[in-house]
């Protein structure tokens, strides 16, 4: 692309035109928006939303969207000019800008963060340092004394415009090469720059075509035959592709051609033939550039007919957008919630407009875009991290140019440049996974989405089986609509719930290694009638930890306060905060005997063990560590829909949202660890990860059983789960929420201060929490505290809260103050290198 050696832009002014100054976000945690001089000549290309190119610090150049234009020159510097322009149509729009703005206020980050965030790594731009003689330097006439490496340099030089760092290395033989540059800039003989080369390529095919006279003048393609008579491989080739494009019925179709591809993977065809004839002029190569996604994909059905509680759910929800901006659908797991999306959708688009249909997890993405690729056909875009960097620029530029009406995506849809949004749906709107957690912008797409469609004007419906206390009270509260669904589609009932307990079935000796005899029994019953069954644990490995018998050493993270998890697929001990990992050691590092012991157990071992105890069952599991690959997900749903396995063993994504219609029993091999967890959601998440998996039950003709194995079966969750007593639930934690101060009834932030050196991190987090207590009031501020785990890649942890009371802080001003308490500490001389990292709202 575009090379910059010139730095030095300033046309001459013409005097009769304005002079306009455009703010732009760089791609850097920046605090502030950088002015930078239009050029006169670029005045009508630069326009809000578009790219532009521009110098900033000594040497570097980067690629930056334009935020706004005006007349008014910095105060306090000369502004540069900007030095090109890279779009003619804004690739951010204006709702856009709008909501990164107040992503930025909101979260507490900077607007660079959040660019950098939104746009797909293809819209950025790379610029890689690369070196070139000095355009005043003429090494066959100026005499410099030079050394013998930047001799070489030189010379390379003379030969090649310009070389990359990496060449240079590989010039001097991996030698260090800094020193030579720096004395060559300083002697004046080469200058840096920076080459900026755009990163997304369009997809591109070859094609053949018959060469144009063939086809248009009379007679030419018999002539053509008789010529090629003698050569019967390349008549051949000629025959095969008349065949697959019959030009003798219609001469146009030969202008589209065919995939070269076509011919060349023909077995029968020969590829010198193909070749030949492309020398000889008979065929023409060129190439297409084509989309990543299936274009003209028309809609193959109709979608349901919707039931009559369903009918009923739709028109309520229709109702409710009359007079209020958000409703949210309660629906029981299985109750066909997804066909009332649908229906919306489809009545939003008759109207015109954009659909964004949120989800939290891309194990979800799979079934869904099928269910609504059917529907809206090529329509429907589809966005998440397991797309390429090009593939996710075309699903940009397809929003842009309208090519895309309806979009199914996880959390980062949220930045997409939707322009005309119709209506927003936030499924499974209570998952924890909505919010991002690192880097910034640490933001919750479900308020993002909110956010966004408040600020284009349009409705939002959020749906769940198990909805987010916060959304419950919302509508209790007569901010948002309530529209409930009680009784699953059709015939299908909800499933039994059982506790199986743990403690006693160890006394009867009754446990296999972590499974009740109860529960594989109850595998072995489903599997002979040719049921499916869902099994899930909450940790992914073999076991969290091993152990030491004799000595109980237990290995841990050298740069986490955690132990390492084994893994024995690669016979690894690893870490799952930082991902340092090393070989299982063979005997106690510690004391040298032979007894390592694995203790507790993942997802890994439930899987070896099931398939060592029912060696007919196909099993297959889902986790992180199973679905690194793009494809992973949907090859894995695929053999299970299919009924290719039979048993599903799984961490949290094996719990919502999945629909298979042959599982008939669920089972929990651990619930303990999920309800004991310390956190004033630990209940609250508890119920609604048992009443999801569950849910994955029993969903049509086959009733449905779940089988959860505990130790303490006393506990009142189970009894709320059990009845499916949502109700109860909310009733109670709204109760404790409101006693001890959480949301709703307040808004939080957390303070991460980390540091590598332990004290350091301790004394900057007692002087952080006295600033805000004096800041923000006594009892507004909670900690310093260790955290649980207290150290996390070598950096020490600890945490302040902040709990703002909804209905009486002035959220603006108090993170204000927030933002000057850190900003005050890092200006400290003690406390210069150490990180704070502000999460509002923390999940
Ligand atoms: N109108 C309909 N006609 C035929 N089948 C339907 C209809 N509505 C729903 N179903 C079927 O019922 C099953 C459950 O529906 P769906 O997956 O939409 O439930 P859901 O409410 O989204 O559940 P969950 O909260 O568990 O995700 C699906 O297999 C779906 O195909
Ligand atoms: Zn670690």
């Amino acid at each position: 692309m575009s090379e910059l050696l010139n730095f030095n832009y300033p046309p001459e002014p013409a005097t009769d035109r304005v002079t306009l100054f455009a703010d732009v976000i760089l791609p850097l945690p920046l605090p502030k928006l950088y002015t930078y001089r239009i050029p006169f000549e670029m005045n009508d290309e630069v326009m809000v939303g578009v790219r532009v190119i521009v110098q900033f610090g000594g040497k570097r150049v980067l690629s930056c969207i334009v935020a706004d234009i005006h007349e008014n020159a910095p105060a306090d510097y000369q502004a540069k000019y900007i030095l090109d322009v890279l779009d003619d149509k804004p690739i951010v729009t204006a709702p856009q800008l709008k909501l990164f703005k107040w992503i930025a206020d909101y979260y507490m980050c900077t607007l660079g963060e959040v660019i950098n965030a939104a746009l797909p790594a293809a819209l950025k731009l790379s610029s890689e340092s690369r070196i070139q003689l000095h355009p005043h330097y003429n090494p066959e006439e100026d005499e410099l004394i030079l050394a013998a490496q930047e001799e070489k340099i030189i010379f390379a030089l003379q030969n090649n415009q310009a070389l990359t760092f990496t060449e240079v290395s590989t010039l001097l033989q991996g030698k260090p090469y800094h020193k030579y540059i720096k004395s060559l800039i300083q002697k004046e003989a080469i200058i840096i720059f920076e080459q900026v080369s755009e990163k997304f390529s369009p997809k591109v095919v070859k094609k053949v075509r018959l060469t144009e006279h063939f086809v248009q003048e009379e007679g030419m393609l018999e002539e053509l035959f008789n010529q090629l008579t003698p050569q019967p491989k390349q008549l051949d080739v000629l025959l095969n592709y008349l065949q697959l494009v019959p030009v003798h019925q219609d001469i146009h179709l030969n202008y589209k051609g065919i995939e070269k591809g076509a011919l060349v993977n023909n077995p029968h065809l020969s590829a010198s033939s193909i070749n030949t004839l492309i020398k000889k002029g008979v065929l023409e190569q060129f190439d297409q550039v084509v989309s990543r996604f299936p274009m003209d994909k028309e809609p193959q059905q109709l979608p349901m007919a919707l039931s009559e509680h369903q009918l009923q759910a739709k028109d309520e929800i229709l109702g409710l957008f009359k007079e209020k901006d958000t409703v949210l659908l309660h629906g029981v797991t299985g109750s066909g919630k997804t066909e009332v999306y649908i229906d919306l959708i489809k009545h939003a688009l008759e109207g015109g407009g954009q659909v964004l249909y949120l989800l939290p997890e891309i194990a979800l993405t799979a079934q869904i875009v099928t269910r609504l690729m059917k529907v809206f056909g090529d329509k429907l875009g589809v966005y998440h991290s397991k797309f390429s960097d090009n593939e996710r620029a075309e699903v940009w530029q397809g929003i842009l140019a309208g090519r895309f009406q309806v979009v199914v995506g996880v959390r980062s849809s949220v930045f997409l440049p939707f322009h005309d949004l119709s209506l927003v749906i936030i499924d499974e709107e209570h998952e924890a996974s909505y919010k991002q957690y690192d880097p910034a912008p640490r933001y919750n797409a479900r308020e993002t989405a909110l956010v966004m469609a408040n600020l284009q004007g349009t409705k939002t419906l959020l749906g769940s089986a198990t909805p987010s206390i916060e959304s419950y009270y919302n509508c209790k509260t007569g901010r948002w609509g309530l529209v409930s669904m009680t009784k699953r589609f059709g015939q299908a009932q909800l499933p039994e719930i059982e506790l199986i307990n743990v403690r006693d079935e160890q006394h009867r000796k009754n446990m296999h290694s972590h499974f009740s005899g109860k529960l594989l029994g109850a595998i072995e019953a489903r599997l002979q009638r040719n049921e499916q069954v869902i099994l899930f644990q909450n940790r992914r490995g073999y076991a969290p930890f091993i152990s030491c018998d004799e000595c109980s050493w237990i290995p841990k993270c050298k740069f986490c306060a955690v132990s390492l998890s084994y893994h024995k697929y690669n016979n690894e001990l690893r870490c799952h905060y930082c991902g340092y990992h090393e070989r299982m050691p063979h005997d106690c590092p510690a004391c040298g005997a032979t007894s390592l012991k694995s203790m507790g157990f993942g997802t890994e071992k439930v899987e070896d063990e099931l398939k060592l105890m029912l060696p007919n069952a196909e099993v297959q599991r889902m986790d992180l560590d199973t679905t690194k690959k793009k494809n992973s997900y949907q090859q894995i749903i695929s053999d299970f829909e299919s009924g290719r396995t039979n048993v599903l063993v799984g961490t949290q994504m094996v719990t919502k949202g999945l629909d298979f219609e042959n599982v008939s029993l669920v089972g929990i091999l651990n619930a303990d660890t999920i309800i004991n967890f310390p956190d004033y959601r630990a209940h609250e998440r508890a119920y609604q990860l048992f009443v999801q998996v569950s849910g994955r039950a029993g969903r049509k003709s086959k009733p449905g059983a779940v089988l959860i194995q505990t130790r303490d079966p006393k506990q009142p969750i189970f009894t709320k789960v059990s009845n499916n007593d949502y109700q109860s639930l909310y009733d109670h934690e709204i109760e404790e929420r409101l006693r001890f101060g959480y949301p709703p009834f307040t808004r939080m932030i957390r303070l991460t201060v980390k540091h590598n050196d332990e004290p350091t991190a301790e004394n900057a987090a007692i002087v952080l929490a006295k600033d805000l207590t004096d800041r923000l009031g006594k009892p507004q501020v909670l900690g310093p505290e260790v955290p649980y785990i207290f150290k996390i890649r070598n950096l020490f942890l600890q945490e302040i809260h902040i709990k703002l009371p909804r209905e009486t802080t002035n959220l603006k001003a108090a993170k204000h103050q927030v933002a000057q308490a850190v900003f005050n500490l890092r200006l400290l001389p003690d406390f210069k290198s150490v990180r704070v990292v502000v999460d509002v709202d923390p999940m």
